[in-house]
């Protein structure tokens, strides 16, 4: 059995060697030929798996992404060859959402206010806008979703109209696919008109696809409305964004919201085992034994953090200064993008790190935040 694999997948030689020959490939410019002959082929966001990737790829027993989106994916396309598909929900949903409540600690730090007291308004309320929400309510702070199409199935979380959300919320955090069709599509959701409305000194993040925010018009509405203040993981045209825009951003990173160990980790596992129900196999492989134990020694804190020192404490989980500082670095290099992502030192998950509380009570809530605990 030949598998094509994306080079940036890790635990594949662990979890697939059995089967047959692994080909690592850069997905970002796979070509038909490469996979002509494939019985299997697993990729990340940058390949497009499309009928002009796969009409000679007649031995194709699966596609898998490890990815949580779907946009680079015609899965119509795949039902109409009979190609089993899946994909990865949630594998990345705690690093985004992780990723995406340091980035407004920092956003707090640097423009010498508190995070605390803030509402902030999540744009999809599924995996990642979920993952961040357990933060925020975690640290106290006040939501509000926005989800019609989980409003409409019954969900029975609150929820708010876009127009309610943007009028209300002081921070606006993206977590939509990217779509163009149906009732709530969100090409552009976030086009000119809408980012105007944004409220004085709001700030705004997007974690989930460039495209959901029209970035020529983001441009253009920063430049009357410096006040607003921007965090961009993903970008209109990746992997080249427009250069103009990465000055206008507080915090810069090259789509990596969702690169914590355990989330790239936990998308290859869930490929492993939807290809072994495919093949009829057992999947008898373990995560937790691929992954590197949690980090050993444990961090004694003797009472419930302040902001600053709450914002110490993530820092130590991930710095997003540093591939801030790195990403503007390497935009100089028109590979720069990519390689920055290729090259990626995975951050750890807040789990990965035990707290002890040696003071006594009223850190409960750190727990809820995602750390490991000793007596919190
Ligand atoms: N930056 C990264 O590294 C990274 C990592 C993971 C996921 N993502 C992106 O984030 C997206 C969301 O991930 P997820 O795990 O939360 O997906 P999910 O499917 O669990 O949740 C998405 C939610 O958005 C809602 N939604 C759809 N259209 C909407 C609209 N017009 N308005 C409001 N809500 C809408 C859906 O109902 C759903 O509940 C993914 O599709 C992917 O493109 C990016
Ligand atoms: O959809 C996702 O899961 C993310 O966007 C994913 O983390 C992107 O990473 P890539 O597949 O491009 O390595």
């Amino acid at each position: 059995m030949k598998l094509v694999v994306d080079e940036n997948m890790p635990y594949v030689q662990p979890l697939f060697a059995e089967l047959g020959e692994i080909v690592a490939v850069d997905g970002r410019h796979l070509d038909a030929a490469t996979v002509a002959d494939a019985d299997v082929l697993l990729v990340r966001s940058v390949t497009k798996v499309n009928e002009t990737l796969l009409a000679g790829a007649h031995k194709l027993k699966f596609v898998g992404s490890a990815t949580i989106g779907t946009d680079h994916v015609d899965k119509a396309y795949l039902a109409s060859r009979n190609i089993p598909f899946s994909n990865a929900p949630g594998c990345n949903a705690t690093a985004v959402g992780e990723y995406a409540f340091i980035a407004m600690l920092e956003l707090a730090n640097r423009f010498d206010t508190q995070l605390k007291g803030k509402t902030v308004g999540i744009v999809g309320a599924g995996n990642t806008g979920s993952a961040l929400a357990r933060c925020l309510e975690a640290y106290g702070i006040n939501t509000l979703l926005c989800d019609p199409l989980l409003a409409k199935a019954g969900d029975s979380r609150r929820f708010v109209s876009l127009d309610e959300l943007v009028a209300g919320a002081d921070i606006v955090s993206l977590h939509v696919p990217l779509t163009r069709d149906g009732e709530h599509p969100t090409w552009y959701l976030f086009d000119e008109q809408r980012l105007e409305t944004l409220k004085p000194g709001c700030w705004l993040l997007n974690c989930c696809r460039g495209e959901v925010i029209d970035n020529r018009a983001l441009i253009r509405v920063k430049a009357k409305r410096p006040d607003i203040k921007l965090v961009l993981d993903v970008w209109q045209g990746e992997p080249n964004p427009m250069l103009e825009l990465v000055p206008l951003v507080e915090f810069a990173t090259p789509h990596i919201a969702g690169y914590s160990l355990e989330g790239k980790a936990r998308g290859t596992f869930m490929l492993y085992q939807a290809l072994m129900a495919i093949l009829n196999r057992p999947a008898d492989k373990s995560l937790v034994a691929l992954l590197p134990e949690r980090w050993n020694s444990r961090l004694d804190i003797s009472s419930s953090p302040d902001e600053k020192a709450l914002l110490s404490l993530c820092r130590f989980i991930y710095d997003l200064r540093d591939d801030d500082e790195k990403f503007r670095k390497m935009l100089k290099n028109p590979t720069g993008f990519d390689d920055m992502r290729k090259n990626h030192r995975h951050r750890r998950e807040f789990s990965a790190l035990t707290l002890s509380n040696v003071g006594g009570s009223g850190v409960d809530w750190l727990s809820h935040l995602g750390f490991s605990g000793v007596g919190l």
